[in-house]
């Protein structure tokens, strides 16, 4: 599904070069668990951010779904976004003015679907991550773990193959923790979604069945379980 081969990232900082990330090559494919770890400032949301098509390498070639990432236009980077990643943050980025429902419908709107198709989807969407009964309730009434649910299912509204989640935990008490890993999971094994994490949480890095750790910009070490 992605293939990354030979990838740098160099950040102008005031005439200052910053090489965050120094030819990297890794492989994931189709249906993975896996995950960037690593110390702070190793270049893991970097790399996200590169597969995400939210950036572009300053060397190298990232391949996704079959598509060259790095000769993209921004309007095609956008289109690829749209409908085929689903991205989940540490702020949960949820519209206040919204409901639950319009929230999660949001990427189907951009998407142009009918209304119906959307009300479907919306629905299964809320279904998945058990929050079908606050559709009409605002993001204000919701506890964090709720908060982080409502964005898994907009993440996941459109069945995208690819869902990047950057600190997905960060925010969360090891209860609310549990129940957003135990949601992904599941979406892993019921739809074959490829989740990609970023992440310092033990209690993410323990569920993942692949650990890539990158330390200065570079991979360390692998491991897989
Ligand atoms: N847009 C940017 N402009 C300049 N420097 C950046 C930018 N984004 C990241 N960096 C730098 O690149 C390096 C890698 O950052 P990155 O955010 O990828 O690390 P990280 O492993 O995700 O860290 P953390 O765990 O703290 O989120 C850091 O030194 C960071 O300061």
């Amino acid at each position: 599904m992605i293939e990354i081969r030979n990838v740098g990232k160099v950040f102008n900082i005031g005439g200052h070069q910053l090489h965050a990330l120094k030819n990297i090559s890794i492989e994931i494919a189709s249906g993975e668990f896996s995950g960037f770890i690593g110390p702070s400032g190793s270049g893991k949301t970097t790399l996200l951010n590169l597969i995400g098509a939210l950036d572009k390498p300053t060397t190298g070639r990232i391949k996704l779904m079959d598509r060259q990432l790095e000769t993209f236009s921004p309007r095609e980077a956008a289109a690829i976004r749209a409908k085929d990643i689903g991205f989940i943050f540490q702020s949960y980025y949820l519209l206040p003015h919204y409901s639950v429902f319009e929230n999660v419908e949001y990427p189907l709107l951009l998407l142009k679907e009918p209304r119906e198709q959307r009300s479907e989807a919306v629905r299964k969407a809320l279904e998945w991550v058990g929050l079908a009964d606050r559709a009409s309730s605002r993001p204000s009434q919701l506890s964090g773990g709720q908060s982080q649910r409502v964005a898994i299912a907009r993440a996941m509204v459109k069945q995208p193959k690819l869902v990047l989640a950057d600190e997905p935990t960060a925010n969360l008490d090891k209860e609310n923790s549990n129940i957003i890993l135990d949601v992904m999971e599941q979406l892993n094994r019921d739809l074959g979604t490829t989740f990609i994490f970023s992440t310092h949480d033990e209690k993410v890095i323990r569920r993942l069945r692949r650990v890539i750790t990158l330390e200065d910009g570079q991979v360390q070490n692998e491991a897989t379980g």
